[in-house]
């Protein structure tokens, strides 16, 4: 039996699940990789994916993650994207309900996965539509839970945001625009009480209740935003992945004393999803 469970975005990181990206094109699911489909662009080369995924992993290895991989299928080519179909808690992985077609038949593969493991489902969401990408357990006993209506609507957020508060949790509902797809493109944590986050976009009584829970952000601008320049991972432990390519948020993270690994991602950034959207944390230690 596989007791996977992560109380925080900050923990330090010890076992991560992703997908090769065998399978991997850009669908115009998302305002993001609607404009590259709009680019002059070619579409990315298999070894050129392959490449880019390996510095990823290699920069999870470094750290000292266990690195777990589910198996690409040909029919689902955002597979890569491993954040949105289960979150996983303090109680253990929730089943999300992914909204888009081209996405819905992840959830089999991830039954699969976590089956074989010997790992139980804590939740399944079943009430309008949940995905990972905008969920944030910001500590232990702190939640937050974005709904554009695009993704995640707000009956699978409320449904979610029932199961943590009947644990004590304290959850915030964050109403966002769809133009974002998902609020891991608008905020994430670096580290315990520091995030990322767009502040020209976030809603300013938003920013003032994070504050109130001692969060402090480091801002990112909408241009870096849409080029997925938010969406970092933290490893706990001071370290934290952000794409090569968010050259000034790097500079910014290290000012703050992180170090960061930065792995190149554009071909992954270019589709709609960086650091935070390719990795499930399945284990987080603290
Ligand atoms: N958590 C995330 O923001 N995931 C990125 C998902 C991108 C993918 N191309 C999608 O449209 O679903």
């Amino acid at each position: 039996m596989t007791q996977w469970r992560v109380a925080s975005e900050t923990g330090l990181l010890s076992e991560v699940l992703v997908c090769a990206p065998d399978h991997y094109r850009w669908l115009p699911t998302n305002s993001i990789s609607r404009h590259t489909l709009a680019g002059e662009r070619q579409a990315p080369a298999a070894h050129h994916l392959a490449a880019q995924h390996a510095e990823l992993v290699a920069a999870l290895e470094q750290a000292g993650v266990r690195v777990r991989r589910l198996s690409p299928e040909p029919h689902l080519p955002y597979m890569v994207y491993t954040r949105d179909s289960v979150v996983v808690t303090h109680r253990g992985p929730v089943l999300c309900q992914l909204e888009r077609p081209q996405r819905r038949g992840e959830y089999a593969g991830l039954i699969d996965f976590h089956a074989a493991h010997g790992s139980e489902f804590w939740r399944k969401s079943s009430a309008g539509t949940l995905e990972g990408g905008d969920i944030h357990i910001l500590r232990d006993g702190l939640a937050l839970i974005g709904h554009s209506g695009g993704r995640t609507d707000e009956a699978g957020a409320a449904q979610l945001a029932g199961w943590l508060r009947a644990e004590g949790w304290e959850v915030r509902l964050e109403p966002f625009d769809e133009h974002f797809l998902h609020l891991d493109v608008l905020f994430c944590m670096a580290a315990p009480g520091l995030a990322v986050a767009c502040l020209d976009v976030l809603d300013p009584d938003f920013i003032g209740w994070l504050k109130g829970h001692g969060i402090r952000c480091i801002p990112v601008s909408y241009r870096d935003v849409m080029a997925l320049g938010c969406n970092i991972l933290a490893l706990g432990g001071g370290q934290v992945i952000s794409a090569r390519e968010s050259t000034a948020l790097n500079a910014a993270l290290r000012a703050e004393g992180l170090a960061v690994l930065d792995p190149a991602l554009s071909l992954f950034t270019l589709g709609g999803g960086g650091p935070h959207c390719l990795t499930c944390p399945l284990s987080r230690d603290g």
